[in-house]
C-alpha cells in the first residue's frame, strides 16, 4: 500500500541550548518532548546552536579517523565492554566502528589519538571532537532532565544526573554499490539511558512506531535523532518508550553516524523510583546494576534473548 505521506519522526527545534527550566520557553519544549517520548520513544531535534563550520569540521575528522589503514585502526582496544575499534566483521561485512569513553573528558580523546596518529597526536581531532561532544551532551542533560520534570519525580534529578556516564560510538557503513537496500545494522532497541545520533549526508537511520510500522529518518545537517534506551524506561517502570531502530544502506556513497550515549555508571543500582509503581504501572524490574547487565548482554545467552533486561531482572 503506498501512502501519501511518509511516516516521519516528530520535530522539535531547540535553537539554542542556554534554556532556564522554568521559563515558558523550557515549558513548551518539554511537552513537546514528553509528547514524543511518549508516543514514539525518540524524536529529531534541530540544533541550529552547533555551528555549520564545527558540523563540517566534525564529520571531516571522522572521515580521517576512519581512511587509517586498518592495522592502525585495529591498534585501539579497549577493555572495558563495547569499547575500542571493531572492523568489518563476517556478520557485518560494511561496518566498521570505534567506541571511545566520555568524550567531553579530554584524556579519553588524547589517549585515542596518541594510538592511531603516532608520534604527534592531532591536536584537531581532540579539540572538534570535544567541542561538538560538550554541545551534544549538554542537549542530552536537557532532555533528560524535561523528562524527569514529564514524570513528576524531580527530587531524583540530581541523583540521576550525577549517576550518568558517557560514550562516544562512531561508525562507518561502507557503501554497499548496488541500489538495493541492505542491513547496515540489524533492528535492536538501545539498552543505555538516551541516545542521540548524528550523521553526514547519507540517510538509513530508521525508527519503528509502536504499531510496528518502519519510519525512514530524514537527517538535516542540523538534525539530531533522540533515542530512549531501554535502562531509562526501566527506571521510568515502562512509562517511556524504548524503541525498535535498524540501519538500511544503499547507493554508493559511505553513511558515516556517531551515537552518543549516556549510561548509568558502574556500580550504581538503578532502582525505579516508588512514585513510578502504582496498581497501574506495577514493578517491571528489581534494581540492578548497568554494567554487570551489560555483561549478561554480551553472553550468548543475553544477545539471544528477545528481552536481556527482562530475563536479567525481570520481577
Ligand atoms: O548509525 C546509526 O544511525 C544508528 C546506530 C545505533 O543504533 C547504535 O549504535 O545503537
Ligand atoms: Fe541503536
Amino acid at each position: 500500500m503506498s501512502r501519501e505521506t511518509p511516516l516521519s519522526l516528530p520535530v522539535i527545534d531547540f535553537c539554542k541550548l542556554d534554556l532556564k527550566p522554568g521559563t515558558t520557553e523550557w515549558d513548551s519544549l518539554r511537552s513537546q518532548v514528553w509528547k514524543a517520548i511518549e508516543e514514539y520513544g525518540s524524536f529529531r531535534a534541530v540544533l541550529s546552536q552547533i555551528s555549520q563550520e564545527l558540523r563540517e569540521a566534525f564529520l571531516n575528522e571522522l572521515e580521517e579517523l576512519f581512511a587509517l589503514p586498518l592495522q592502525i585502526k585495529r591498534c585501539y582496544v579497549n577493555e572495558k565492554p563495547f569499547r575500542g575499534y571493531v572492523g568489518q566483521s563476517p556478520s557485518s561485512p560494511l561496518n566498521e566502528c570505534f567506541t571511545i569513553d566520555d568524550p567531553v573528558i579530554s584524556q579519553n580523546l588524547e589517549n585515542l589519538c596518541n594510538i592511531l596518529w603516532q608520534p604527534k597526536g592531532k591536536p584537531s581531532f581532540r579539540k572538534i571532537i570535544h567541542s561538538f561532544s560538550k554541545e551534544v551532551l549538554e542537549l542530552e542533560k536537557i532532555i533528560r532532565t524535561m523528562i524527569i520534570e514529564s514524570l513528576g519525580v524531580e527530587k531524583y534529578l540530581e541523583e540521576n544526573m550525577d549517576s550518568a556516564d558517557y560514550m562516544l560510538r562512531v561508525t562507518k557503513y561502507g557503501s554497499p554499490q548496488t541500489s538495493n537496500e541492505l542491513s547496515g545494522l540489524r533492528a535492536h532497541t538501545d539498552k543505555n539511558m538516551i541516545t542521540i545520533l548524528h550523521q553526514n549526508e547519507v540517510d538509513g537511520l530508521e525508527v519503528q512506531t509502536k504499531g510496528g510500522e518502519w519510519i525512514q529518518v530524514k537527517f538535516s545537517p542540523e538534525s539530531f535523532v533522540i533515542l530512549i534506551g531501554e535502562s531509562f524506561d526501566a527506571w521510568a517502570n515502562g512509562r517511556l518508550h524504548s524503541p525498535y531502530h535498524r540501519v538500511r544502506v544503499s547507493g554508493n556513497e559511505a553513511r558515516i553516524s556517531a551515537g552518543f550515549f549516556s549510561v548509568f555508571k558502574a556500580g550504581y543500582l538503578v532502582k525505579a523510583p516508588e512514585e513510578m509503581v502504582d496498581e497501574e504501572y506495577p514493578l517491571l524490574f528489581k534494581p540492578f546494576d548497568y554494567s554487570e547487565f551489560i555483561k549478561f548482554f554480551q553472553t550468548p545467552a543475553g544477545r539471544s534473548s528477545p528481552s536481556a533486561l527482562k530475563e536479567y531482572c525481570g520481577v
